[in-house]
Formats: C-alpha cells, sequence, structure tokens
C-alpha cells in the first residue's frame, strides 16, 4: 500500500484534497480524522502539518506526499519534486519599509525574519551574505514595526498583506513556489507512485483542456485544424452530408473562446464545447 502524506491545514490543504477527489481517491469527511486506508486504490492517506510532510518522506517514513515547493526547500531534506500541482501558486520575496534595501546583497548584518530560515540562509549563503535570521511562526509582516527584524523574507500572493504593514519587496524573487507531489529519489514502489503522479496529472490536463467538436467544409478542414491541432491530431470524422467533416481536438481551456471565434470566422459551426471530467494521455 502506497503511504502518501496529505496537508491537514493552510492554503494547500483544500485544493490537495479536491485534487485527489478528482482523481477517484477517497478523501476525509471529517477534520479530526488523521489517517484514512484507501482499500480499493491500494493508498493510505496521513493528514499532516504541511511543515512536517517535507520531513516524513524525505526520512522515508511516508512514499509520497503534497506540500509547497518553498516548504520542501526549506526542510532541506533529500525529497524531490514529481509533479508541480499548479495550486497555492506564491512568490517568496524580501520586502521592508521603502529604501531599506535593493537587493540581497545590502542584507550583511541585518536582521531578516521568517517562518523560512533554511531558504532563507540557503539563498544568503549563495551570495556570500551574513545576516541575523530570526525565525518566526507567522504573521511575520509585523515584526518590522515591533521591531524584531529590518526586514522579512515571506510567501506573497496579492501583495495584500505586505502594503497593509507599508512594507514593499525588492530584490529578485527568491523563488516561485506552487503545490507540489514530493517523493524520495529511489521510491519503494515506483509502480504505485507512478500510477498516482499520472492520476493527478491527468486532473490537471482536464482542468486545462477542453474538448472541441464542430462541423467544417471539407476543403477548410487543413486550415481550421491549424487552429485547434489538438496535443497527437485531431479526430476528423465524416458526416452523412459528404461536402462536411465533423472534427474534435482538445483546446487549452484559457483563450477558448477566441479560437471558437476564429473558426467561427473561418465558416465552422456547430461549434461545442465540453468539459473533460478526466483523462490520461
Ligand atoms: N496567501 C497564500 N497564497 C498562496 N499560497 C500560500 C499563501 N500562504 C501560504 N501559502 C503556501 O502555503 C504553504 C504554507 O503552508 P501553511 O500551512 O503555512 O499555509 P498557511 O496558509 O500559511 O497556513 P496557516 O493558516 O497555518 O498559516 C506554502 O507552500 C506557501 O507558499
Ligand atoms: O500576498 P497575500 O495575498 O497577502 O498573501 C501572503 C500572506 O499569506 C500568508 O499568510 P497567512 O494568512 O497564511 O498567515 P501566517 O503569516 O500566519 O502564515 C503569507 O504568510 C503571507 O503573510
Ligand atoms: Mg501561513
Amino acid at each position: 500500500m502506497l503511504r502518501v502524506a496529505v496537508p491537514n491545514k493552510g492554503s494547500l490543504s483544500e485544493s490537495a484534497t479536491t485534487m485527489l477527489r478528482e482523481a477517484g481517491y477517497s478523501v476525509r469527511r471529517d477534520a479530526k480524522e488523521l489517517v484514512l486506508v484507501d482499500a480499493d486504490n491500494d493508498i493510505e492517506f496521513f493528514y499532516l502539518r504541511p511543515r512536517d510532510i517535507a520531513v516524513y518522506v524525505g526520512a522515508g517514513t511516508l512514499d509520497a506526499g503534497i506540500t509547497g515547493r518553498d516548504l520542501l526547500l526549506d526542510s532541506g531534506v533529500e525529497a524531490h519534486e514529481v509533479l508541480p500541482l499548479g495550486f497555492a501558486r506564491s512568490t517568496f520575496r524580501f520586502a521592508g519599509r521603502a529604501g531599506v534595501a535593493g537587493s540581497a546583497t545590502d542584507l550583511q548584518g541585518r536582521r531578516i525574519a521568517t517562518s523560512y530560515p533554511g531558504l532563507v540562509r540557503h539563498h544568503l549563503a549563495e551570495r556570500g551574505v551574513e545576516a541575523d535570521v530570526v525565525r518566526l511562526d507567522g504573521a511575520v509582516e509585523t515584526s518590522i514595526t515591533l521591531g524584531v527584524a529590518d526586514v522579512i523574507a515571506d510567501v506573497v500572493e496579492t501583495g495584500t498583506t505586505l502594503r497593509n504593514q507599508g512594507l514593499v519587496t525588492f530584490g529578485e524573487p527568491i523563488l516561485k513556489s506552487e503545490g507540489v507531489l514530493i517523493a524520495r529519489p529511489d521510491p519503494a514502489q515506483p509502480d504505485r507512485l507512478e500510477i498516482l503522479r499520472r492520476r493527478l496529472s491527468g486532473v490537471i490536463t482536464a482542468r486545462t483542456y477542453v474538448m472541441m467538436d464542430y462541423d467544417i467544409r471539407v476543403e477548410l478542414v487543413d486550415r481550421a485544424t491549424r487552429i485547434t491541432p489538438g496535443i497527437e491530431s485531431p479526430t476528423v470524422s465524416p458526416l452523412h452530408d459528404e461536402q462536411f467533416v465533423a472534427v474534435r481536438a482538445m483546446v487549452p481551456r484559457v483563450g477558448m473562446n477566441k479560437v471558437m471565434d476564429e473558426l467561427y470566422g473561418l465558416g465552422a459551426r456547430g461549434i461545442l464545447v465540453t468539459d473533460i471530467a478526466a483523462c490520461r494521455l
């Protein structure tokens, strides 16, 4: 049985659970449930604190887990990203009062508050900067007002929290993060892990693409399929009226209306879009 860690709280939790449900796995119904066996799929889920997940996977106690890229790198454990999952997207950045610093190299001897000391120390060490890293659990943005730090390094999504504290980012982003599936470099059950990876990847594809169908005159089918090339190649089927064919192709959800406009302009009719419930490419 594959043993997999799932975030039980925070920004990753709901999206991770939704993705597992869409991938056909059982998910817990009660937030007090910490372990869930999905016997049908030969998998056992452990609901853990997001920060602890990389630790369990790195130690080999669990085969795989869903966590944030920033949390994985901060932990410094020997586990690697198997699949980026596209949710809980954020950047990890330095911030402070306007003008306090322009880049990481201005931070020599300064106090930096963060919940990700491993990530920050590594970033500074790479640049030969020695600074005083102050580890805090959260609400890091307040630490400057309260006088325990000169700058912070924290997760930024919309930037609202920073703005509310009168802070601005500076320097290059330290990291771009999102939810990721992680595993040991030499997983104990590679075949089972691959099934999990493929199922989650299928959910991402099903969310990213729609299925588009339309009818087009035979002589225009080459031009039409250049607009909708599909993944491998579009399906072209004969119609009862031999002057027309039906075309079916996967199209990126983003921009699908533009594609429909172009097809209609070319003469396609009966253009239909349907959601993809699940897929394996
Ligand atoms: N506002 C946010 N937008 C997107 N991702 C976020 C945000 N805040 C945290 N994250 C991501 O969530 C993960 C952190 O997990 P954590 O449990 O600390 O989440 P959290 O939302 O900060 O939880 P908590 O409510 O306990 O503070 C990291 O991968 C981080 O990048
Ligand atoms: O750029 P924004 O959209 O404002 O989001 C970023 C904020 O969200 C997270 O905080 P969270 O709410 O998890 O609180 P925490 O600091 O206690 O973890 C993160 O630590 C930032 O503070
Ligand atoms: Mg938080």
